[in-house]
């Protein structure tokens, strides 16, 4: 068995005020081509929740039930907060953690799937920080992508069972299900996972994921969509957007949408602007009903999971998984886990 001293909670950071927003932005955006119209739309997002996502503290949270499902489960690992694109930075984590004496720790990735901005970027964050650090970096193993972990897909079955108990007596049986994830560029998905797999890993995991989640309800018939897309409105990203989906549903004579962030692990900006707000008002305009499916990260289902997967990594065994995509995203030193996989985009300038 491996010995780990820690455990790194590895996310995508978020401002806690005001003044963060647009340095927050900057961070993610950097060299991306992100035009400055969407940059605009989107500290309106933050501005709107007076400049605090809650991201971080969602982290925070989900630390605080990992650590005790650490304790039930006899894992003696301390838990560190990391970030991509705000504080805590994880380069400054790494520098602590170097502090505190540990040699070897595991990450854990807040993104469940393959592709760049969910894996690869992730292997990226690692090999930045342990450089930045320099003598001394502990050895960081990222844990692989988890989208079709069971106890993952059994905490979202358990959220839509929860959803559609929410909506009027009258709606519950003929809602339509709508899993919905993060738009990429449709050239991001198509270089998403090992060349070899035949590109597409996110979008297939993503497809995947819904279709266990149905299942796991004993729904036959349910939407995959896709949200928050960002970019230059000339580059193609993965569709239909959720509103435009509604839209249809509403034309086809639908009464009501249970819609499900399968793409997320908590209540992110993405989730509570794209979704409890903008999408919420358009069914509102179209008179379909509207419930949320919650999100994972704080059901005690998510940090059994984090225990599982450390369990996986240190004593070996197969994944447990319920589905049959390729999977790979585990990785040491910010290695690749395959030859090629999830090469980023060419983007203007780089
Ligand atoms: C696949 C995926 C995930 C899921 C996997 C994972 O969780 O990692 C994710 C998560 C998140 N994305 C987030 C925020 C943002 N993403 C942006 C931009 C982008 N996301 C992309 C993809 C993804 N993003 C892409 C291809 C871009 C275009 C620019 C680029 O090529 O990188 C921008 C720039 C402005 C905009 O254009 O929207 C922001 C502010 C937050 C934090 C929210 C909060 O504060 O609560 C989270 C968790
Ligand atoms: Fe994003």
């Amino acid at each position: 068995m491996t010995e780990y001293d820690a455990l790194l909670l590895l996310s995508f950071g978020g401002p806690e005020k005001p003044d963060d927003v647009r340095p927050f932005l900057e961070n993610v955006t950097r060299g991306r081509g992100v035009p400055p119209e969407r940059l605009d739309e989107v500290v309106e997002h933050y501005l709107h929740f007076g400049g605090v996502s809650p991201i971080n503290r969602l982290n925070r949270d989900i630390i605080a039930t990992v650590e005790a499902e650490f304790a039930d489960a006899g894992i003696e690992l301390p838990i560190y907060f990391g970030n991509r694109n705000w504080h805590p930075m994880v380069e400054d984590t790494v520098a602590r953690m170097r502090d505190d004496g540990v040699r070897s720790a595991l990450v854990f990735p807040t993104s469940a799937w393959g592709g760049y901005s969910g894996c690869r970027q992730y292997h990226e964050d690692i090999e930045r920080a342990r450089n930045a650090v320099g003598d001394g970096a502990p050895a960081l193993v990222k844990l692989r992508q988890y989208y079709d972990h069971p106890l993952l897909i059994a905490a979202f079955a358990g959220a839509i069972g929860a959803a559609r108990e929410q909506l009027p007596a009258h709606q519950r049986a003929g809602a339509r299900l709508v899993f919905t994830a993060h738009s990429i560029p449709v050239s991001a998905d198509a270089s998403a996972g090992p060349p070899a797999d035949g590109g597409r890993l996110y979008s297939r995991q993503v497809a995947e994921a819904a279709r266990l989640c149905a299942g796991s309800v004993g729904v036959d018939e349910y939407d995959l969509v896709w949200q928050s897309r960002s970019g230059p409105p000339q580059i193609p990203w993965l569709e239909p957007d959720i509103c435009d989906h509604l839209d249809a549903l509403a034309a086809a004579g639908s009464e009501a949408v249970i819609v499900c962030p399968v793409g997320f692990v908590s209540d992110h900006l993405e989730v509570i602007w794209d979704l409890d707000t903008e999408a919420r008002d358009r069914a509102a305009e179209l008179g379909l009903g509207y419930v949320r499916v919650g999100t994972p990260g704080t059901d005690p289902r998510f940090a059994q999971l984090v225990s599982a997967l450390v369990r996986e990594m240190s004593e070996g065994g197969n994944p447990q998984r319920l589905g049959s995509e390729p999977l790979y995203g585990a990785g040491t030193n910010g290695a690749l886990c395959a030859v090629a996989c999830c090469e980023p985009p060419r983007r203007p300038g780089r």
